[in-house]
This record gives C-alpha cells, sequence and structure tokens, in this order.
C-alpha cells in the first residue's frame, strides 16, 4: 500500500463537510500490545500528521533487541548450554542497563549468541515454546544492522518496535473545518479501569484485538484469555456513554495467525474447527456478537505491519460512518 493512496483515501473519509470548528474523536481500545499505537501511528502518516522524527524510536529499538535476550535468560538461567560460553553473554546482558550508547562488551555477546543456536537448545531443554517478546524475528533477522553504531532507524523498524503506551496517545488531525482527535488508550488492566473516563462524544471506537491470540495455549484454559477481550468489550459497549457511537473492530496480526496456525491444533476450539481460517471466523463471529444491534459496527482481519490494506478497510469504514454521522447532524 503507498502512502500516497492511503493519504487520499484518509482524507475522502475525513473531509466531509462539518460545522465550524467541530471536533470528531475517535477512540482507540484494545488490550495491551494488540498493536494501537501501530495502528495510531499509520492513521497520522497516512494523514500526514507530525511524527517524531525517526532517530528518537533508536534507543527503545535497541532496548527491544536487548529484551529479548534478558527473556531467555530469565526463561533458561538454570538450562546448561553445550556451549558455556552462551550463559557467561546471557549473563552479561541481564545486568546491561542501557542508557546511551550500547556496551562494546555487549554488543560482543549478543552477536555471539546469535551465531549459536541457543534457540533450539533452550526449546529442547525445556520442552516448551517460549513466551518471546513481539516481533522477536525481526529482531533476530535484523540485530546485525541495528548494532552497527551508525544505525539509523528505517519505517519498518518503527513499525516493529514495541513500548507500552503510558498515558494516552493524542494525535489532532486537523482538516480545516472539521478536527479529528485519534486517542489511544493504554491496553494494561491498570489503565483499562479509567478507559470510560474517555467515553464522552466519541464518535467511533477502533478497537483492536490481536488474532495471535488464538495460537497461546492460555487462551484454552477457560475463563482465561478466550474470554477476556470479548468481556472487555462487553463491558465498553455496554457504557450508555456510548450508546450511538460506532465500532470498527480491527482484528489483527493476521500474519502471526497464518505462521503459528499453519502447525496450530484449533480442535480444541471444539465445533469441528480445523484450520486457522476457521478459528479466525469463530473469533470474528464471537466479538462482533458482543456490539449491540443499535450500534453500527464494521469489522476487518488484516496485518498492519505486514499488508495494511487499509485502503480497501479501515477507511472505508470511516468514510461510511462519517457520511452516516454528517447526515444524521444535518437532520437533526
Ligand atoms: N507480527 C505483527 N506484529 C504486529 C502487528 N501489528 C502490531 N505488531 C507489533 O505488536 C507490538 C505491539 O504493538 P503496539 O501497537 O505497540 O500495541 P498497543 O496496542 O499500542 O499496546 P499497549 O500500548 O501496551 O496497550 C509491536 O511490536 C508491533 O510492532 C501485525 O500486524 N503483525
Ligand atoms: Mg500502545
Amino acid at each position: 500500500m503507498g502512502v500516497n493512496s492511503s493519504s487520499q483515501r484518509l482524507r475522502t473519509a475525513l473531509s466531509l463537510k462539518g460545522r465550524s470548528s467541530e471536533k470528531r474523536k475517535i477512540l482507540v481500545l484494545g488490550c495491551m500490545g494488540a498493536g494501537k499505537t501501530t495502528l495510531c501511528r499509520m492513521i497520522a502518516k497516512a494523514a500526514n500528521a507530525h511524527l517524531p522524527p525517526a532517530r528518537l524510536y533508536k534507543h527503545t529499538i535497541e532496548n527491544n533487541l536487548l529484551e529479548l535476550f534478558k527473556v531467555k535468560y530469565k526463561c533458561c538461567y538454570h538450562v546448561v548450554f553445550s556451549d558455556r560460553r552462551n550463559n557467561d553473554d546471557l549473563e552479561i546482558l541481564s545486568v546491561f542497563r542501557h542508557k546511551e550508547d550500547l556496551h562494546s562488551t555487549s554488543i560482543a555477546a549478543i552477536k555471539r549468541l546469535l551465531k549459536s543456536n541457543l534457540y533450539i537448545e533452550i526449546m529442547k531443554e525445556k520442552g516448551r515454546i517460549l513466551e518471546l517478546p513481539y516481533n522477536a524475528p525481526y529482531y533476530i533477522q535484523n540485530a546485525e544492522r541495528i548494532l552497527d553504531p551508525k544505525f539509523e532507524p528505517t519505517d519498518a523498524d518503527m513499525c516493529a518496535v514495541y513500548s507500552q503506551t503510558v498515558g494516552a496517545n493524542y494525535k489532532s488531525i486537523d482538516m480545516g473545518v472539521v478536527t479529528y482527535e485519534v486517542l489511544e488508550l493504554p491496553g494494561h488492566h491498570i489503565f483499562r479501569r479509567i478507559w470510560a473516563d474517555f467515553f464522552d462524544n466519541t464518535t467511533v471506537i477502533i478497537f483492536v484485538i490481536d488474532l495471535s491470540d488464538l495460537c497461546r495455549q492460555a487462551f484454552y484454559n477457560k475463563g482465561h484469555l478466550q474470554d477476556k477481550v470479548r468481556t472487555i468489550l462487553l463491558s465498553v459497549v455496554m457504557n450508555r456513554l456510548l450508546n450511538k457511537t460506532a465500532f470498527i473492530l480491527l482484528f489483527n496480526k493476521r500474519d502471526l495467525l497464518e505462521e503459528i496456525g499453519m502447525t496450530f491444533n484449533f480442535q480444541q476450539l471444539g465445533a469441528g474447527i480445523k484450520t486457522w481460517e476457521g478459528a479466525e471466523k469463530w473469533y470474528m463471529d464471537q466479538c462482533m456478537s458482543a456490539i449491540p444491534p443499535t450500534n453500527p459496527v464494521y469489522s476487518h482481519s488484516m496485518s498492519l505491519t505486514k499488508k495494511p490494506d487499509m485502503n480497501t478497510t479501515l477507511f472505508e469504514s470511516l468514510e461510511k460512518i462519517f457520511q452516516f454521522n454528517t447526515r444524521s447532524i444535518d437532520l437533526e
């Protein structure tokens, strides 16, 4: 998807006539790590709104890479590797605090670990798949470049990065007569308690859902992850401040569902579901059924980082919602 065609589509969606100095609020909600910040960044980019310069992402990207090895260390500190050097290297990284520049000792340790077959060894020893930080394979593939002292973050790096949103991530998109306020609220449960404080006058809620949850064993522990997203969604839609709000359910990380789902056992879901496509449909139906018939709702399944086909999906829905909204305002 070219940025220009995205910009055009988003501008069409947003450029409907409004009253002078009218504000329209788009609230972006969803669980932790679902992809809300990634989405807001893409909307801002398509709207040519101001984005922080790439160099400001450098430190966080390096920390994401380091985190990969810190998690490994926590998961396997008692495992004795065939190459004892691996333990020493993991130990070096576990105590390293990244302040300004990556230390040469840490860079050397990461490079050695990357050359080893550490992942395979850990999985063999532990007999289970590790919970790795978001986009671990991306960081492994791009580690050499990220470790280079002259490293400059690319667009793809900024898409892959994860840093938990604290407070609110706010973008104001000025279209002349109408200003769109895009507000992401953090997904951690501590912050979910205060979501409702931000519900008044919301035109659209974009609720982002991580499809790759379907490939996590925790999803199949009844009452835990499986019902979590639907329960959160239900508590949102039941709020009376949102009885006229339109919903867009954005099922994200389809790339991961497809990749991991190829070999995952979905029969645990029951209802004869065997494929990742079947699981996806089941999940989408479950979540859609949480929205009352009185609220306009659209749903889309996509991968924000791999194939962000927002032209035919998200922006189309926004266009329809704003058209409907403008008509109902005119009728009043
Ligand atoms: N593989 C894959 N990764 C994605 C996709 N969308 C987002 N991510 C990654 O998922 C991680 C979390 O994304 P964020 O957008 O920061 O998540 P968030 O919903 O804002 O999370 P909180 O702010 O903690 O509530 C990041 O590392 C993203 O790069 C996708 O479609 N596919
Ligand atoms: Mg966020």
